[in-house]
C-alpha cells in the first residue's frame, strides 16, 4: 500500500521533477532578468535564463504526454492506477515547478542571497508549491482527484529527499557548482 503511494505520488510528480533537472542541464544562456537590479540587488541572477526556463518546461510537458499514454500499461502490469496528464495538468506542472523556482530566486536575492546560495526548505519545495499551484489553478479536478492528502503528503517528505540526492549526484557528476 505504502509503496503504491510512494509510485503514483513520484508518477505524480515527474512532469514537474524533470523541469529542475533539464533546465540545469539546458540551462545558460540569456537571464530572464536581462540583469536589472532592485534594491541594488539582482531581480534573479544568472541562474534563471530563458532558454532553462523554455527546455525545462517543454521536457516536462513531453513528458506528461509519455507518461500518460504508458499510464494503461502499468495499470495493466502492475495493477497500480498511475495519474494520466490532461493538458492543463501537464502545462500546470512543468511551467508551475519552473515558476516556484524563480519565485524562489527573486526571494533568495531580496534576502541578500548570491547565486547559488542555499536557502533550505525553500530549494526543496519552491517548484512542488509552484507546480501544484499552478495545476490546482489550471485544472482543480484533475488536481484534487491526483493529489489526495496522502499523496500530498508522500510528496511534501519524498521530494526534499530526491532533491537532495540529486543535487548531490549532480555536483558530484560536475553538472552542478554546489551540491543543493
Ligand atoms: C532515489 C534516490 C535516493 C536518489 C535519486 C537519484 C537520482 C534519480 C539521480 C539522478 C540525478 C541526475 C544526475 C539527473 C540528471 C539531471 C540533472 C542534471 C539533475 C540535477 O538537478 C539538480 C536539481 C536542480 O534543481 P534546483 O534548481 O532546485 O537546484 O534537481 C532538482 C531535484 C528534483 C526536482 C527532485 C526530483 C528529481 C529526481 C527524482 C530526478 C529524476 C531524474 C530523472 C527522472 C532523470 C532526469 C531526466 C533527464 C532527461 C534530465
Ligand atoms: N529557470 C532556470 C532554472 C535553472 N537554470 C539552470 O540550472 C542551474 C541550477 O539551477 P538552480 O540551482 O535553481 O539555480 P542557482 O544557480 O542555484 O541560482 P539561484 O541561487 O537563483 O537558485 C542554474 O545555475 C542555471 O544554469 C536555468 O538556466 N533556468
Ligand atoms: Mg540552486
Amino acid at each position: 500500500m505504502l509503496l503504491e503511494l510512494v509510485a503514483v505520488a513520484f508518477w505524480a510528480m515527474l512532469p514537474a521533477y524533470v523541469p529542475n533537472n533539464v533546465a540545469v542541464l539546458a540551462g545558460g544562456g540569456t537571464p530572464i532578468d536581462s540583469g536589472r537590479t532592485m534594491g541594488g540587488r539582482r531581480l534573479l541572477g544568472d541562474g534563471k535564463t530563458w532558454r532553462g526556463t523554455a527546455v525545462g518546461t517543454l521536457a516536462g510537458f513531453v513528458l506528461a504526454q509519455a507518461l500518460t499514454a504508458l499510464a494503461p500499461v502499468v495499470l495493466r502490469t502492475t495493477g497500480v492506477a498511475v495519474p494520466t496528464f490532461p493538458v492543463t495538468a501537464a502545462f500546470g506542472l512543468a511551467f508551475g515547478a519552473m515558476l516556484g523556482d524563480i519565485t524562489a530566486s527573486f526571494l533568495k536575492r531580496r534576502t541578500g542571497r548570491e547565486r547559488g546560495a542555499s536557502f533550505p526548505v525553500v530549494d526543496q519545495l519552491d517548484f512542488v508549491a509552484g507546480a501544484l499551484g499552478c495545476a490546482a489553478l489550471l485544472d482543480f479536478a484533475w488536481f484534487s482527484t491526483t493529489f489526495s492528502l496522502p499523496v500530498l503528503g508522500v510528496v511534501v517528505v519524498l521530494t526534499p529527499v530526491l532533491h537532495v540526492a540529486t543535487n548531490v549526484v549532480a555536483y558530484v557528476l560536475g553538472l552542478k557548482d554546489e551540491p543543493y
